[in-house]
């Protein structure tokens, strides 16, 4: 591991901070942003830790992620002096003490604009999208009606709200914060007087309401400042800052070092990009990598936007074909990345679950869940059910008593079981996985489950049980009726089908597999990436890869195709520590080849044309 390099960036931050002027790190890929972050957060410490707890004030840290959250809150050894925390939690704990100001923020702001947007979408056809925002309307309507008689608010882990109950969802915080950093301040006061020091880790993934109420709170000289940290080039969710810039009086410091990628890979990044001109400043100074472009005539699609399943099979297989080329096969270190899940679920074999969760009986949570391998269905089958079936199948009792103990309540030191001798017990268990497992191979996911419940060999929730002893639904679905419903739909789906695909799926969740999505590699690096460009097969107007790359052949992209692909593309390649490569399927690969060198994106011996 190389010693930890200062840079002039994180000088100009320390300086910032003896001087108490806010500021914004603008720092590309690999710059070691988390370092600066905690460099800072010592640093405040380090200076003024001791009058800050005298004073019961904080040093705030909001990042993005809990994972996050968790890894900040090691590296600064727990110190209560920080209030590390996630935004929502951040902004919730704040608010929550102002508990009328929030009723004012929904009947003034948040609740008028729910009911304009859906009014919005209200054509006064009968349409079923009319239909449905009318209904949203009227519900808003109602609820704005209620608030004055709601005396508490909470916040609830969801999307949305359900205000007439005082429950408040994500989107609520922020804009109700929004609102708050906006209209009251007293509420700037009081969390200025918290926390003299707020510092924001992701920037660019912030909303834009709060980093302009963040810069209100931290307007003018001297203390309370707020520190910004992130890449607008990184941003990859909608709605959120993107560009972020510290209050009018606060300096912008831009970090210029990668302690990442090859030489090859930094040269491509600023070739992609220009507002910051990296050069390799630890232990990959010297380390030359490659970066090649295979470039791939598409087919012409057989179904209207869409390949056919025999395309994607030829188009898979000119992927393999390439893999073969660069010496790749076999290898453990590679990772390949797709725009959307499809292919990933194509290529490792769970595409009808896919399907399923990616379809209109998935509401986005459903999916969401889906992705991180947290629905409720899936779970015991993934967590308990899948790796009882895997040590079955090497015999090795010791795993399955050791899975038992942990997530069964019949194995549990209270449970059924209990009093029974090692013997016995370990005899019952493996009767009982040998049962399972014949249930595994022959039934459904609904037998499998079944029988977990029933022996109790799974904690299954509430909404598992209900769904396993309703009635199924009989009912042809119809959005406009059953949309709140479309749960019931989709578990009778997934329970009516066989374990084949459990596997695979099994294994996307564990983040283990060579494949992921563009969107789900963001913070990680890897020494081989292969970046995979298919606009007909990724079937979806937000992103168009052959237009970012290759305007001049592909056409000119949307503003919104430009911003949000660019940025993506820059997140994919700048995760490779030594080589790059990418796949890219286009109408007219020649045109495209001229278009990349006249660019100077690459040189001519980094592409590749293959029919
Ligand atoms: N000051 C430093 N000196 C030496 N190595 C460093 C330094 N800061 C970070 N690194 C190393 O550089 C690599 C990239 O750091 P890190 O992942 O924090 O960058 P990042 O800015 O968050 O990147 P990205 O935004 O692309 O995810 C890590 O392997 C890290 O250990």
């Amino acid at each position: 591991m190389t010693l930890k390099i200062e840079t002039a960036a994180d000088l100009a931050v320390r300086e910032c901070l003896e001087k108490h002027r806010s500021f914004a790190l603008i720092a590309g890929a690999g710059s070691g942003k988390t370092s600066s972050l905690v460099d800072a957060l010592e640093s405040v410490r380090q200076r003024e830790g001791r009058q800050l707890r005298q004073n019961g004030q904080h040093v705030a840290c909001i990042t993005f992620t809990k994972r996050a959250v968790e890894v900040i809150k090691v590296r600064l050894g727990f110190d209560d002096l920080y209030r590390v925390s996630t935004l929502h939690s951040f902004l919730w704990e704040q608010m929550s003490r102002f508990q009328s100001d929030i009723r004012e923020a929904l009947i003034t702001r948040r609740l008028p604009a729910l009911i304009v947007r859906e009014r919005a979408k209200d054509n006064g056809g009968n349409s079923r999208a009319a239909i449905d925002a009318r209904n949203k309307a009227a519900q808003y309507e109602k609820n704005l009606e209620a608030l004055p008689t709601v005396d508490h608010f909470r916040y609830r882990d969801a999307k949305f709200g359900d205000y007439a109950k005082g429950q408040i969802g994500h989107d609520d915080i922020i804009e109700i914060a929004t609102y708050l950093f906006e209209a009251n301040a007293t509420f700037r006061r009081i969390t200025g007087l918290r926390f003299p020091y707020i510092f924001v880790d992701e920037a660019q993934d912030t909303f834009e309401g709060i980093v302009s109420g963040l810069n209100l709170v931290c307007a003018g000289e001297g203390l309370p400042l707020v520190g910004y940290f992130g890449d607008p080039w990184q941003q990859i969710y909608d709605g959120s800052a993107g560009s972020f810039g510290p209050p009018p009086e606060g300096i912008t410091v831009s970090k210029t070092e990668n302690f990442r990628c090859s030489e090859s890979v930094i040269r491509l990044l600023n070739a992609f990009r220009e507002d910051v001109q990296q050069y390799a400043a630890g232990d990959n100074k010297g380390r030359e990598g490659s970066v090649i472009f295979r470039i791939v005539k598409a087919e012409k699609p057989d179904l209207p936007r869409k390949y056919s399943e025999a395309q994607i099979e030829r188009a898979l297989a000119k992927m393999d074909t390439a893999i073969t080329d660069w010496g790749w096969n076999d290898r453990n270190d590679v990772v390949k990345l797709f725009l959307v899940r499809q292919m990933i679920a194509r290529r490792m074999g769970f595409v009808e679950l896919n399907r399923l969760f990616n379809g209109q009986f998935a509401s986005a949570s459903a999916e969401d869940a889906f992705v991180a391998g947290e629905h409720l269905l899936l779970l015991p089958l993934t967590k308990t059910i899948y790796p009882l079936i895997l040590a079955y199948e090497v015999k090795d009792s010791r795993r399955i008593i050791e899975i038992l103990r942990n997530d069964s309540p019949a194995f549990a030191i209270d449970g059924v079981n209990a009093s029974r001798t090692l013997k016995a017990m370990i005899e019952t268990s493996l009767a009982l996985v040998d049962q399972l497992a014949t249930h595994w191979k022959t039934g459904t996911i609904r037998d499998v489950l079944n029988f977990c419940v029933d022996k109790q060999m799974i904690r299954a929730s509430d909404k598992l049980c209900q769904h396993l002893h309703r009635e199924a639904r009989e009912e042809t679905y119809d959005e406009a009726i059953h949309v709140l419903d479309k749960g019931d739909w989709l578990a009778d789906a997934l329970l009516g089908m066989n374990t084949v695909e459990l596997p695979a799926y099994a294994s996307f969740i564990t983040n283990n597999t060579a494949y992921s999505t563009q969107h789900g590699v963001k913070g990680e690096e890897y020494p081989k990436i292969l970046v995979v460009y298919d606009d007909v097969e990724a079937n979806w107007t937000n992103y168009s890869f052959a237009r970012i790359l290759t305007p001049g052949t592909a056409g000119e992209p949307t503003d919104g195709q430009r911003e949000r692909g660019r940025k993506l593309a820059y997140v994919s390649f700048s995760r490779a520590l030594e080589d790059l490569r990418v796949l890219f399927f286009t109408a007219n690969p020649e045109a495209a080849r001229k278009e990349l060198l006249a660019t100077n994106l690459l040189k001519a011996d980094q592409i590749q044309i293959s029919e």
